[in-house]
């Protein structure tokens, strides 16, 4: 929880959620530059680590649409909820099928498409996502889905960088880094840092709080993917 409220903070130019990635640099740089990332980048994630992180991230991806709903649902205006309807389209139809293309590539039986078990990271993101639902205050849903698409972009975000050779590693990375993804999370910010800040500052703190327990849990979904289970 932060010590320092958002409208005391040192420099008034600095926006909401601007203020609340300061507050979480650690993690968030641990995760942007995790070792799984520079694999993927390279074309070389070990079959199983990227079985595991993509039976893993199915079973993320179901509450991260749940948590988008609830977000369509709490909005407090007509064009909020279509951008963020337009955006849930999107997951539900390239990046869905992005994850059944994989599976099929894996060879992944379809009992572990649908109900694997689950690891404790899996189960804290999902808890987080469902208590955000669950608040119906639309600028906290924001602050666990800005940290899941803006992370996502500042991984993917290596102008320099090649593709690797196999869709399988490079649509991932294209998913979260093409132009209308970027644009999409500038919007995103933008929407948190009007909901956020006409917040009073108990709804500030429990912002703060989510947002770094969401990107705590992004830092732990990499870390855990290289103790895969085996999906046979
Ligand atoms: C764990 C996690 N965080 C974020 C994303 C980006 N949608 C994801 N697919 N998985």
């Amino acid at each position: 929880m932060t010590d320092t409220a958002f409208n005391s903070r040192k420099n008034p130019a600095t926006t909401f959620t601007e203020w609340l990635r300061e507050q979480h640099q650690e993690n968030w740089d641990a995760a942007i530059n995790h070792r799984f990332i520079d694999e993927l980048f390279a074309g070389s994630v070990a079959t199983d680590v990227l079985q595991h992180y993509l039976v893993q991230d199915y079973q993320f991806i179901d509450r991260f649409v749940a948590l988008l709903g609830a977000a369509i649902a709490s909005a407090d205006r007509f064009e909020s909820r279509v951008r963020l309807a337009r955006f849930t389209a999107m997951i539900t139809s390239d990046e869905n099928t992005y994850f059944l293309r994989a599976f099929d590539e894996l060879g992944l039986p379809a009992k572990h498409r649908n109900a694997p078990q689950l690891t404790p990271q899996t189960k804290a993101f999902q808890d987080l996502m469902t208590e955000a639902a669950q608040s119906q205050v639309y600028p906290l849903c924001l602050s666990v889905l800005t940290v899941a698409e803006w992370l996502y972009l500042s991984w993917a975000d290596r102008p320099d960088a090649q593709l690797p050779p196999r869709f399988i590693h490079a649509e991932w990375i294209t998913l979260h880094n093409n132009p209308a993804f970027a644009d999409f999370i500038g919007w995103l910010r933008s929407e948190l840092d009007r909901t956020g800040a006409a917040l009073d500052a108990e709804g500030q703190a429990r912002s703060a709080d989510m947002f770094g327990r969401a990107v705590k849990l992004e830092r732990d979904f990499f870390d855990h993917v290289y103790t895969p289970l085996q999906y046979s």
